[in-house]
C-alpha cells in the first residue's frame, strides 16, 4: 500500500499536482469528518487556494484528484478512455441501475447511440406544449402567494412542476405531482432523491452496511421506495408496450390512443415510446433495459432543471435591472397575452434570457461536481495518470475562476453575448459537462428553463424578499435555507 501511494504521489508530482499532507490509513479523512455539507464549498476553495487548481487528496486509501482547472478538465472530459464514473455514483445504482448516467463501456456506447437521437429537434418541439401546460398549473398555484409580501421558497413549486414535465415527456404519464403531491410515486421520488442526497454528503452514510446498521429505518425506507418506483415505471412500460403492439397490429394512427384531455391534438411521443421501438444489434430492448433509462431520465431530468430555474429566478429577483430587460424581451417576443401558448420559435428568439440562464448556471451550476474513475494507467495531454484514481471536477469552483471570468462573483449575463470579445473557453464553462459523456438532455433542459422562466415573468414580478441563498453541493446544487423571493402580479399598463 505504501509503495502504491508513493508511486501515485510521484507521478502526480511530475504532473505538477500536489498531494495534500495525509495520515497513514485514513489519509485526509480527519479534515472532513467534522465538515457539514454546507462547509464543502468553502473547504474545497481553501484546498485549491493552498494546493493549486488540481491537487490530490488521499481519502482513506483512495487517490482522489480534485480539479477546477480547464487545462486538465479539457483532456479529461474529452478522453475516450476515461468514461467510467467514480464510486460516489454508486449511491444511485439501486435506483438507476445501469442507465445512461451510470453505465460504462460498450453498454454505455450502444445506449448513447440510440438515446441521442431521441432529443431530436422535432421531438423537442412536441414537448413545448407539456412545458406550457405544466407551468400554467404552477402559475395558478403561485397566485395566492403573489401578494408582494409573502416570502416564497420557489424551489418546491418548481420541483413539482419539473417532475410533472419529466414524467409526461419520459413516460407519457401525467402523475400530477403539483396537484396531488401525496401520490405514492411522487412521494417516493422525493424521498429517494432526498435520502440519496443526504448520503452523498455524509461520509459514513455512504456505506450501505453503515446505513443499515445506524439508520435502519432510513435504509428500509430507501429500498421500499425504490421498489415502489421500479414497480411503477415497470408497469408503465408494460402498458405502453402493449398499446404499441396493438397499434401496430391494427395500424391505428398514433393520435387515436389519446386520452380525453388530448383529444383533437396529436399526442406527443414520450422518450419511452422511442426506446420501445429502438434496437441494438437487431434486438429490441427488454422492459428492464428500458426501465433503467426511464428511471435515469426521471432522476437526471427534474432536480437539475429545478435547481437551474429556481436559482435563475432568485438572481432575477435580486437584479431588477436584468429582470426588467428580460421582461421586455419576453414581452416583445411573446406579447401581452398571458394565455397565448409559447412556441418553440418564441423560445429560440429569447436570446437575452438564454444569456441570463447561462450566467445563472455559471454562478449556481445545477450539477456542481462530476466524477470519473481512471481504471488503467492513461495518458492525458501527454502526461501519465495512474490506474485506480478518482477524479472529481469541481464545476462550481471552475465556473468562478477569475482567470476565465472577469469579476467572477458578479451576475453579468452580457458576458454570454455571442459578439462579446471576451470569448468563453469551452472547457472553462461546463455546467452540462463536455466531451463524449456530456449532458444528453441539455437542449431539452434549456427549453424547459426558458419556457418556465418566461411564464413566471409574464405573470409575476420577482421581488428580493427573504433570506439570500446558502448554496450547498448535494448531488445537485440546493440552498440550505430555500430559494426565497416575493412575487407580485404583473400589470400591463403600457
Ligand atoms: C439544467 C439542467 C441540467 C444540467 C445542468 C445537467 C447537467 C449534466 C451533467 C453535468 C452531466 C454529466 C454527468 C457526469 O458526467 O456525471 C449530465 C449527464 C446526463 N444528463 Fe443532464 N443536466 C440537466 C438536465 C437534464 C435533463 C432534463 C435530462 C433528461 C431529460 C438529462 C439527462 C442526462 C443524462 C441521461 C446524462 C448522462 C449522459 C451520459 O453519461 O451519456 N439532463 N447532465
Amino acid at each position: 500500500d505504501y509503495l502504491r501511494k508513493r508511486r501515485h504521489n510521484e507521478i502526480f508530482k511530475k504532473n505538477g499536482i500536489n498531494s495534500m499532507p495525509s495520515l497513514p490509513i485514513i489519509g485526509v479523512a480527519h479534515h472532513l469528518i467534522k465538515k457539514t455539507p454546507a462547509d464543502m464549498i468553502e473547504f474545497t476553495e481553501e484546498v485549491f487556494k493552498n494546493m493549486g487548481k488540481t491537487c490530490n487528496l488521499w481519502l482513506l486509501d483512495q487517490a482522489t484528484v480534485l480539479t477546477a482547472d480547464p487545462v486538465f478538465i479539457e483532456p479529461l472530459l474529452s478522453s475516450q478512455k476515461v468514461l467510467t464514473k467514480n464510486n460516489l455514483y454508486e449511491l444511485l445504482t439501486p435506483w438507476l441501475r445501469e442507465g445512461l448516467l451510470l453505465s460504462t463501456g460498450s453498454k454505455w456506447h450502444s445506449r448513447r447511440k440510440i438515446i441521442t437521437p431521441t432529443f431530436h429537434f422535432k421531438i423537442l418541439e412536441e414537448f413545448v406544449g407539456v412545458f406550457e401546460r405544466q407551468s400554467n398549473v404552477m402559475m395558478d398555484l403561485l397566485r395566492d402567494k403573489a401578494d408582494g409580501k409573502t416570502v416564497v421558497n420557489l424551489y418546491s413549486f418548481v420541483c413539482a412542476m419539473a417532475l410533472d414535465v419529466i414524467a409526461e415527456t419520459a413516460m407519457g404519464v401525467k402523475i400530477q405531482a403539483q396537484l396531488q403531491p401525496d401520490l405514492p410515486y411522487v412521494k417516493a421520488v422525493r424521498t429517494v432523491s432526498s435520502i440519496t442526497s443526504a448520503r452523498f454528503v455524509s461520509m459514513l452514510q455512504r456505506f450501505d452496511f453503515w446505513l443499515w446498521l445506524t439508520a435502519n429505518s432510513t435504509y428500509k425506507q430507501l429500498h421500499s421506495n425504490i421498489a415502489l418506483m421500479h414497480d411503477f415505471t415497470g408497469k408503465v412500460i408494460e402498458e405502453r408496450r402493449k398499446l404499441l403492439e396493438q397499434n401496430i397490429k391494427t395500424k391505428l394512427p398514433e393520435d387515436q390512443h389519446n386520452d380525453d384531455e388530448d383529444v383533437g391534438r396529436k399526442k406527443h411521443t414520450a422518450f419511452l415510446d422511442m426506446l420501445l421501438l429502438a434496437e441494438i444489434n437487431g434486438q429490441p430492448l427488454t422492459n428492464n433495459d428500458i426501465r433503467e433509462e426511464v428511471d435515469t431520465f426521471m432522476f437526471e431530468g427534474h432536480d437539475t432543471t429545478t435547481s437551474g430555474i429556481s436559482f435563475t429566478c432568485y438572481l432575477l429577483s435580486r437584479h431588477p435591472n436584468v429582470q426588467q430587460k428580460v421582461f421586455e424581451e419576453i414581452r416583445a417576443v411573446i406579447g401581452d397575452d398571458k394565455q397565448r401558448p409559447i412556441t418553440l420559435h418564441d423560445l429560440q428568439e429569447l436570446k437575452y434570457l438564454e444569456c441570463v440562464i447561462k450566467e445563472s448556471m455559471r454562478l449556481y451550476p445545477p450539477v456542481p461536481s462530476i466524477g470519473r474513475y481512471i481504471e488503467q494507467d492513461v495518458y492525458l495531454d501527454g502526461k501519465l495518470y495512474p490506474a485506480n484514481t478518482n477524479v472529481t471536477v469541481m464545476i462550481y469552483h471552475a465556473l468562478r475562476d477569475p482567470a476565465y471570468f472577469k469579476e467572477p462573483d458578479q451576475f453579468i449575463p452580457e458576458r454570454f453575448y455571442s459578439d462579446n470579445n471576451e470569448k468563453i473557453n469551452t472547457f472553462a464553462y461546463v455546467p452540462f459537462s463536455a466531451g463524449p459523456r456530456n449532458c444528453v438532455g441539455q437542449k431539452f433542459a434549456l427549453l424547459e428553463m426558458k419556457s418556465t422562466i418566461s411564464k413566471i415573468l409574464l405573470h409575476y414580478e420577482l421581488l428580493p424578499l427573504g433570506e439570500d441563498v446558502r448554496p450547498v453541493m448535494n448531488l445537485v446544487l440546493v440552498s440550505s435555507n430555500g430559494v426565497n423571493m416575493g412575487l407580485k402580479p404583473r400589470l400591463y399598463n403600457n
